[in-house]
Protein backbone atom coordinates (compact mmCIF):
# COMPACT_ATOMS: atom_id res chain seq x y z
CA UNK A 1 0.00 0.00 0.00
CA UNK A 2 1.76 3.13 -0.97
CA UNK A 3 -0.95 5.82 0.14
CA UNK A 4 0.50 7.67 3.51
CA UNK A 5 -2.33 6.60 5.70
CA UNK A 6 -2.68 3.13 7.89
CA UNK A 7 -5.50 0.87 6.05
CA UNK A 8 -5.30 -2.23 8.42
CA UNK A 9 -7.54 -5.38 7.16
CA UNK A 10 -9.19 -8.05 9.07
CA UNK A 11 -11.06 -11.35 8.39
CA UNK A 12 -12.32 -14.23 10.40
CA UNK A 13 -15.43 -16.37 11.30
CA UNK A 14 -18.26 -15.63 13.30
CA UNK A 15 -17.67 -15.21 16.67
CA UNK A 16 -13.61 -14.65 16.63
CA UNK A 17 -14.05 -11.18 18.17
CA UNK A 18 -13.57 -9.02 14.66
CA UNK A 19 -15.90 -6.41 15.72
CA UNK A 20 -14.94 -6.02 19.05
CA UNK A 21 -11.15 -6.09 18.17
CA UNK A 22 -11.10 -3.96 15.21
CA UNK A 23 -13.07 -1.18 17.10
CA UNK A 24 -10.60 -1.32 19.90
CA UNK A 25 -7.86 -1.15 17.61
CA UNK A 26 -8.62 2.02 15.88
CA UNK A 27 -10.15 3.97 18.88
CA UNK A 28 -6.25 2.81 20.32
CA UNK A 29 -4.77 3.94 16.72
CA UNK A 30 -6.84 7.17 16.62
CA UNK A 31 -8.19 6.01 13.13
CA UNK A 32 -12.23 5.49 11.39
CA UNK A 33 -13.78 1.45 11.28
CA UNK A 34 -15.35 -0.08 8.62
CA UNK A 35 -17.91 -2.83 9.27
CA UNK A 36 -18.22 -4.48 5.78
CA UNK A 37 -20.48 -7.18 7.28
CA UNK A 38 -23.19 -4.64 8.36
CA UNK A 39 -23.40 -3.29 5.25
CA UNK A 40 -24.08 -7.25 4.18
CA UNK A 41 -26.75 -7.05 6.45
CA UNK A 42 -28.39 -3.52 5.81
CA UNK A 43 -29.25 -4.93 2.26
CA UNK A 44 -31.28 -7.69 4.09
CA UNK A 45 -32.95 -5.43 5.90
CA UNK A 46 -33.71 -3.40 3.33
CA UNK A 47 -34.78 -6.20 1.05
CA UNK A 48 -37.04 -7.09 3.76
CA UNK A 49 -38.59 -3.74 4.18
CA UNK A 50 -39.41 -3.40 0.74
CA UNK A 51 -40.56 -6.85 0.03
CA UNK A 52 -37.97 -7.89 -1.92
CA UNK A 53 -37.55 -11.62 -2.05
CA UNK A 54 -34.35 -12.93 -0.96
CA UNK A 55 -34.20 -15.85 -3.32
CA UNK A 56 -34.60 -13.72 -6.67
CA UNK A 57 -31.02 -13.23 -6.89
CA UNK A 58 -31.26 -10.34 -9.66
CA UNK A 59 -33.89 -8.05 -7.57
CA UNK A 60 -31.58 -8.22 -4.63
CA UNK A 61 -28.40 -7.27 -7.20
CA UNK A 62 -30.55 -4.75 -7.86
CA UNK A 63 -31.46 -3.51 -4.31
CA UNK A 64 -27.61 -3.27 -3.23
CA UNK A 65 -27.08 -1.15 -6.20
CA UNK A 66 -29.54 1.11 -5.21
CA UNK A 67 -29.79 0.88 -1.28
CA UNK A 68 -29.21 4.82 0.28
CA UNK A 69 -26.54 3.18 2.62
CA UNK A 70 -24.79 5.49 4.75
CA UNK A 71 -21.92 3.57 7.39
CA UNK A 72 -20.92 5.09 10.38
CA UNK A 73 -16.74 5.02 10.60
CA UNK A 74 -16.45 6.81 14.27
CA UNK A 75 -15.43 3.38 16.16
CA UNK A 76 -16.68 4.51 19.45
CA UNK A 77 -20.51 5.00 18.12
CA UNK A 78 -21.77 2.35 15.42
CA UNK A 79 -24.07 3.63 13.37
CA UNK A 80 -25.96 2.51 10.11
CA UNK A 81 -28.07 4.62 8.42
CA UNK A 82 -30.53 3.63 5.34
CA UNK A 83 -32.73 6.58 3.99
CA UNK A 84 -31.28 8.74 6.82
CA UNK A 85 -32.70 5.89 9.35
CA UNK A 86 -30.41 4.24 12.37
CA UNK A 87 -30.61 0.88 11.69
CA UNK A 88 -27.81 -0.18 13.69
CA UNK A 89 -30.17 -2.21 16.01
CA UNK A 90 -32.60 -3.40 13.98
CA UNK A 91 -29.87 -5.31 11.37
CA UNK A 92 -28.21 -7.43 14.71
CA UNK A 93 -31.81 -9.12 15.13
CA UNK A 94 -32.59 -12.82 14.58
CA UNK A 95 -35.23 -11.91 11.96
CA UNK A 96 -31.91 -10.24 10.08
CA UNK A 97 -29.17 -12.79 11.23
CA UNK A 98 -30.97 -15.51 10.30
CA UNK A 99 -31.36 -15.28 6.42
CA UNK A 100 -27.94 -12.57 5.76
CA UNK A 101 -26.01 -14.88 4.83
CA UNK A 102 -28.03 -15.59 1.34
CA UNK A 103 -27.50 -12.15 0.48
CA UNK A 104 -23.70 -12.40 1.08
CA UNK A 105 -23.47 -15.59 -0.97
CA UNK A 106 -25.51 -13.73 -3.85
CA UNK A 107 -22.56 -13.58 -6.81
CA UNK A 108 -24.18 -10.49 -7.80
CA UNK A 109 -24.23 -8.34 -4.56
CA UNK A 110 -20.80 -9.59 -3.74
CA UNK A 111 -18.91 -7.16 -6.11
CA UNK A 112 -21.54 -4.06 -6.29
CA UNK A 113 -20.44 -4.31 -2.07
CA UNK A 114 -17.13 -4.86 -2.45
CA UNK A 115 -16.57 -1.83 -4.95
CA UNK A 116 -18.30 0.44 -2.40
CA UNK A 117 -15.88 -0.92 0.54
CA UNK A 118 -13.24 0.17 -1.66
CA UNK A 119 -14.23 3.83 -1.90
CA UNK A 120 -15.60 3.57 1.46
CA UNK A 121 -11.86 2.47 2.98
CA UNK A 122 -10.24 5.22 0.42
CA UNK A 123 -12.62 7.95 1.71
CA UNK A 124 -12.16 6.92 5.64
CA UNK A 125 -8.54 6.53 5.38
CA UNK A 126 -8.27 9.96 3.85
CA UNK A 127 -10.67 11.84 6.32
CA UNK A 128 -9.68 9.74 9.70
CA UNK A 129 -5.87 9.36 8.69
CA UNK A 130 -6.18 5.47 8.35
CA UNK A 131 -8.86 2.68 8.76
CA UNK A 132 -9.09 -0.52 10.31
CA UNK A 133 -11.74 -2.46 8.00
CA UNK A 134 -13.43 -5.95 9.07
CA UNK A 135 -14.99 -8.38 7.21
CA UNK A 136 -14.39 -12.13 5.82
CA UNK A 137 -12.78 -10.84 2.36
CA UNK A 138 -11.09 -7.73 3.26
CA UNK A 139 -7.58 -9.30 3.58
CA UNK A 140 -7.90 -11.79 0.06
CA UNK A 141 -10.35 -9.62 -2.11
CA UNK A 142 -11.74 -5.88 -0.82
CA UNK A 143 -7.82 -4.74 0.09
CA UNK A 144 -5.52 -7.39 -0.87
CA UNK A 145 -2.63 -4.43 -0.96
CA UNK A 146 -3.45 -3.29 2.88
CA UNK A 147 -0.63 -2.39 4.60
CA UNK A 148 -1.39 -4.77 7.86
CA UNK A 149 -3.37 -7.91 7.39
CA UNK A 150 -5.15 -10.42 10.19
CA UNK A 151 -6.93 -13.26 10.55
CA UNK A 152 -8.58 -13.43 13.50
CA UNK A 153 -9.49 -16.91 14.71
CA UNK A 154 -10.56 -18.92 17.56
CA UNK A 155 -11.78 -22.48 18.39
CA UNK A 156 -15.45 -23.06 17.68
CA UNK A 157 -15.98 -23.58 21.17
CA UNK A 158 -15.04 -20.23 21.93
CA UNK A 159 -16.94 -18.70 19.72
CA UNK A 160 -20.19 -20.71 21.17
CA UNK A 161 -19.12 -19.74 24.84
CA UNK A 162 -19.08 -15.59 23.35
CA UNK A 163 -22.06 -15.75 21.60
CA UNK A 164 -24.09 -18.08 24.26
CA UNK A 165 -23.11 -15.43 26.87
CA UNK A 166 -24.46 -12.46 24.72
CA UNK A 167 -27.59 -14.00 24.57
CA UNK A 168 -27.91 -14.73 28.24
CA UNK A 169 -31.38 -14.15 30.07
CA UNK A 170 -33.15 -15.68 26.62
CA UNK A 171 -34.50 -19.50 26.60
CA UNK A 172 -31.54 -21.63 27.20
CA UNK A 173 -32.59 -23.88 24.44
CA UNK A 174 -33.28 -20.92 22.25
CA UNK A 175 -30.09 -19.78 23.00
CA UNK A 176 -28.06 -22.55 22.23
CA UNK A 177 -30.06 -23.36 18.82
CA UNK A 178 -29.90 -19.46 17.86
CA UNK A 179 -25.92 -19.33 18.27
CA UNK A 180 -24.84 -22.52 16.77
CA UNK A 181 -26.97 -21.69 13.62
CA UNK A 182 -25.24 -17.84 13.84
CA UNK A 183 -21.68 -19.69 14.12
CA UNK A 184 -21.47 -23.13 12.61
CA UNK A 185 -24.52 -22.73 9.68
CA UNK A 186 -23.55 -19.54 8.68
CA UNK A 187 -19.96 -19.87 8.47
CA UNK A 188 -20.41 -22.83 6.29
CA UNK A 189 -22.81 -20.58 3.93
CA UNK A 190 -20.43 -17.62 3.81
CA UNK A 191 -17.35 -20.10 3.27
CA UNK A 192 -18.80 -20.96 -0.21
CA UNK A 193 -18.00 -17.12 -1.10
CA UNK A 194 -14.75 -16.46 1.14
CA UNK A 195 -11.28 -17.96 2.53
CA UNK A 196 -11.63 -16.77 5.71
CA UNK A 197 -10.75 -20.26 7.87
CA UNK A 198 -7.14 -20.05 6.09
CA UNK A 199 -4.50 -17.26 6.23
CA UNK A 200 -3.29 -16.32 2.84
CA UNK A 201 0.15 -15.39 2.25
CA UNK A 202 1.08 -12.51 4.11
CA UNK A 203 -1.66 -12.12 6.12
CA UNK A 204 -1.17 -12.67 10.30
CA UNK A 205 -2.95 -15.19 11.90
CA UNK A 206 -4.12 -14.41 15.30
CA UNK A 207 -5.66 -16.90 17.37
CA UNK A 208 -7.95 -15.56 20.07
CA UNK A 209 -8.95 -19.20 21.57
CA UNK A 210 -7.04 -18.68 24.76
CA UNK A 211 -7.33 -14.85 24.89
CA UNK A 212 -9.46 -11.82 26.30
CA UNK A 213 -10.79 -9.21 24.37
CA UNK A 214 -7.50 -7.12 26.02
CA UNK A 215 -5.24 -9.18 25.21
CA UNK A 216 -6.77 -9.68 21.37
CA UNK A 217 -6.42 -6.33 21.02
CA UNK A 218 -2.78 -6.16 22.38
CA UNK A 219 -2.07 -8.55 20.08
CA UNK A 220 -3.07 -7.09 16.85
CA UNK A 221 -1.42 -3.49 18.05
CA UNK A 222 1.58 -5.56 18.14
CA UNK A 223 1.13 -6.87 14.57
CA UNK A 224 0.26 -3.18 13.17
CA UNK A 225 3.17 -1.75 14.94
CA UNK A 226 5.62 -4.32 13.88
CA UNK A 227 4.13 -4.15 10.04
CA UNK A 228 3.71 -0.42 9.89
CA UNK A 229 6.05 1.13 12.18
CA UNK A 230 5.94 4.47 10.18
CA UNK A 231 2.23 4.80 9.75
CA UNK A 232 1.48 4.72 13.36
CA UNK A 233 1.54 7.20 15.94
CA UNK A 234 3.22 6.90 19.37
N1 LIG B 1 -10.86 -12.39 22.80
C1 LIG B 1 -12.08 -12.41 23.32
N2 LIG B 1 -12.29 -13.00 24.49
C2 LIG B 1 -13.52 -13.05 25.01
N3 LIG B 1 -14.63 -12.55 24.44
C3 LIG B 1 -14.48 -11.95 23.29
C4 LIG B 1 -13.20 -11.86 22.66
N4 LIG B 1 -13.37 -11.23 21.51
C5 LIG B 1 -14.70 -10.97 21.42
N5 LIG B 1 -15.34 -11.39 22.49
C6 LIG B 1 -16.78 -11.31 22.73
O1 LIG B 1 -17.35 -12.23 21.83
C7 LIG B 1 -18.56 -11.69 21.29
C8 LIG B 1 -18.49 -11.74 19.78
O2 LIG B 1 -17.53 -10.78 19.33
P1 LIG B 1 -17.72 -9.94 18.00
O3 LIG B 1 -19.15 -9.54 17.80
O4 LIG B 1 -16.70 -8.88 18.03
O5 LIG B 1 -17.36 -11.06 16.93
P2 LIG B 1 -17.39 -11.01 15.37
O6 LIG B 1 -16.25 -11.83 14.88
O7 LIG B 1 -17.46 -9.59 14.90
O8 LIG B 1 -18.77 -11.76 15.04
P3 LIG B 1 -19.72 -11.64 13.77
O9 LIG B 1 -18.89 -11.83 12.56
O10 LIG B 1 -20.70 -12.76 13.94
O11 LIG B 1 -20.37 -10.28 13.82
C9 LIG B 1 -18.69 -10.30 21.88
O12 LIG B 1 -19.58 -10.36 22.97
C10 LIG B 1 -17.32 -9.94 22.36
O13 LIG B 1 -17.29 -9.07 23.45
N1 LIG C 1 -16.73 -8.89 4.02
C1 LIG C 1 -17.81 -9.62 4.41
C2 LIG C 1 -18.46 -9.33 5.60
C3 LIG C 1 -19.54 -10.09 5.96
N2 LIG C 1 -19.94 -11.11 5.17
C4 LIG C 1 -21.13 -11.88 5.54
C5 LIG C 1 -20.97 -12.84 6.67
C6 LIG C 1 -22.30 -12.83 7.35
O1 LIG C 1 -23.15 -13.79 6.75
C7 LIG C 1 -22.88 -11.45 7.04
C8 LIG C 1 -22.86 -10.51 8.22
O2 LIG C 1 -21.55 -10.46 8.76
P1 LIG C 1 -21.29 -10.24 10.34
O3 LIG C 1 -21.97 -8.97 10.72
O4 LIG C 1 -21.89 -11.40 11.04
O5 LIG C 1 -19.81 -10.16 10.46
O6 LIG C 1 -22.12 -10.95 5.96
C9 LIG C 1 -19.28 -11.37 4.00
O7 LIG C 1 -19.67 -12.30 3.27
N3 LIG C 1 -18.23 -10.63 3.64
Amino acid sequence: MSSEHLVVAIDGPSGSGKSSVSRAVARQLGIGYLDTGAMYRAVTWWCLEEGVDLDDEAAVEQASRHIPLEMGTDPSHASVLVSGREIEDDIRTTRVSEVVSKVATNTGVRPVLQQLQRDLIDRIATQTGGVVAEGRDITTVVAPDADVRVLLTASVEARLRRRSKELHGHDADHAVEATRDQIVRRDADDSTVSEFTEAAEGVHLVDTSDLDLEQSVAAVVDVVRREAPAKVGV
